[in-house]
């Protein structure tokens, strides 16, 4: 006799309780991500434990969730995530759920019930965990030491990097937040991500490290703030020359990766002006056909060539981080390293965790971090490291906005 299991129509944000409540009643590491101008929300769950050793070799991981934190500790290490369970929903179209599906347990939660394992399961992945807010005259004490050594000539860029630490709103509801990140920021890849190995983030970054597709390879050098004004700021932003040659220095330094492995075909895009959140950068692309120029390999190779970028790191590279593990007096963990999907549908993407929130106990910490060059103006840095921490932490807040 044929059985048939019934049919459920739910709501994304009921879809995406249900995987809370699974994961988190199961004590299950989770990634939960929606690539920019995508309407797929994708989700990989995974019961081990997540730390491997070693560089990452892209092409010979199975499809999974790579997480890597902006240093190294004392030898290579990245935590992955397998798709030992892998979902997708789709935004623009009603979820419907078989009765059999893994994320129907016998008792659906109540939204408070939810909220409450969501809370003590987050506690739990933090403990231990010490994160320090950054005072003002902390950040714009290191600001004014990297601007000294670009005088002094040790340094041609650095980005030092701050914490906010923020109260969460009571009754914040992590599905519905990251459904609203999804709607506010199409073009940012938004990511939530939860293991007892690294905590629990939630952001929407806009800067692409390395992404595989086919053959295609592409990168991006993304640089250069200001705020958004006006009716049409992608077409009337003027940029100032600290800017333009802030992201300069990005693109410089893809271009320097390309030369070290003798990589001359390349199309490089830009720059031109784009808008994350309400805040605009300046952006090149840069695209690589992986069979024409024989590099099967290339993501993996440029992947341990470019990070960390100077955008979030500085140049020359190793000068930049001596300074940054000088002066900032935390450690970025994720922030500023790497994440997403690897070998998922035939595809990689990994990004650089910015725009990101490490949610712990009853408060987010923000980080955001900010490009230094001989032009720079400390308090101005500031200003700016205040607008990009807002671009998550304003879904944070007890209004929750
Ligand atoms: C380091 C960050 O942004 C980088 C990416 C774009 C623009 C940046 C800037 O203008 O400083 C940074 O290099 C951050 O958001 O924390």
């Amino acid at each position: 006799m044929e059985t048939t299991s019934s049919i459920k129509a739910i709501t994304h944000e009921s879809y995406l309780d249900l995987m809370l409540q699974y994961a988190f009643q199961e004590g299950f590491n989770f990634a939960v991500w929606r690539k920019p101008k995508s309407n797929q929300v994708e989700i990989i769950i995974d019961s081990e434990p997540v730390l491997r050793q070693g560089m990452p070799q892209l092409k010979e991981l199975p499809a999974g969730f790579i997480a890597h934190n902006f240093e190294d500790g004392t030898s290579p290490s990245y935590f992955f995530l397998e798709a030992k369970e892998y979902y997708s929903l789709d935004l623009g179209t009603p979820v419907e759920l078989e009765e059999n599906h893994p994320f129907v347990e016998n008792t659906t939660l109540s939204k408070t019930e939810l909220q409450k394992l969501v809370r003590e399961g987050i506690k739990k992945a933090s403990k231990g965990l010490q994160v320090q807010e950054t005072s003002k005259e902390d950040f714009i004490d290191q600001v004014q030491k990297g601007i000294d050594q670009i005088n002094g000539g040790k340094l041609i860029k650095v980005v030092p990097a701050k914490i906010k630490k923020q109260e969460l709103n009571e009754n914040l509801d992590l599905s519905q937040t990251f459904l609203k990140l999804c709607e506010s920021y199409p073009n940012a890849f938004i990511n939530f991500v939860h293991s007892p190995a690294f905590g629990t983030w939630m952001g929407a970054s806009p800067e692409v490290l390395i992404k595989t597709e086919g053959n295609t390879f592409s990168t991006m050098s993304l640089a250069g703030t200001q705020k958004a004004i006006g009716d049409n700021p992608l077409k009337t932003a003027a940029w100032t020359q600290k800017e333009i040659e802030e992201q300069a220095l990005v693109s410089r330094y893809i271009v320097n990766s390309f030369k070290k492995i003798r990589l001359r075909e390349y199309e490089e895009k830009g720059p031109k002006t784009v808008l994350a959140g309400n805040l605009l950068h300046l952006r090149s692309d840069f695209i690589v056909d992986m069979e024409t120029t024989n590099f099967p390999q290339l993501g993996s190779t440029m992947l341990e060539l470019l990070h960390p970028t100077s955008a979030v790191c500085g140049m020359p590279r190793q000068a930049a981080l001596d300074f940054i593990s000088a002066n900032e007096r935390f450690e970025r963990t994720l922030f500023a390293g790497y994440f997403g999907p690897v070998n998922v549908q035939d595809a990689t993407s990994v990004f650089v965790n910015l725009r990101t929130a490490q949610l712990m106990g009853d408060h987010a910490y923000l980080y955001a971090g900010a490009g230094i060059t001989e032009d720079s103006i400390a308090e101005k840095e500031w200003e700016e490291t205040e607008m990009k921490c807002d671009i998550i932490g304003r879904f944070f807040t007890k209004e929750n906005k």
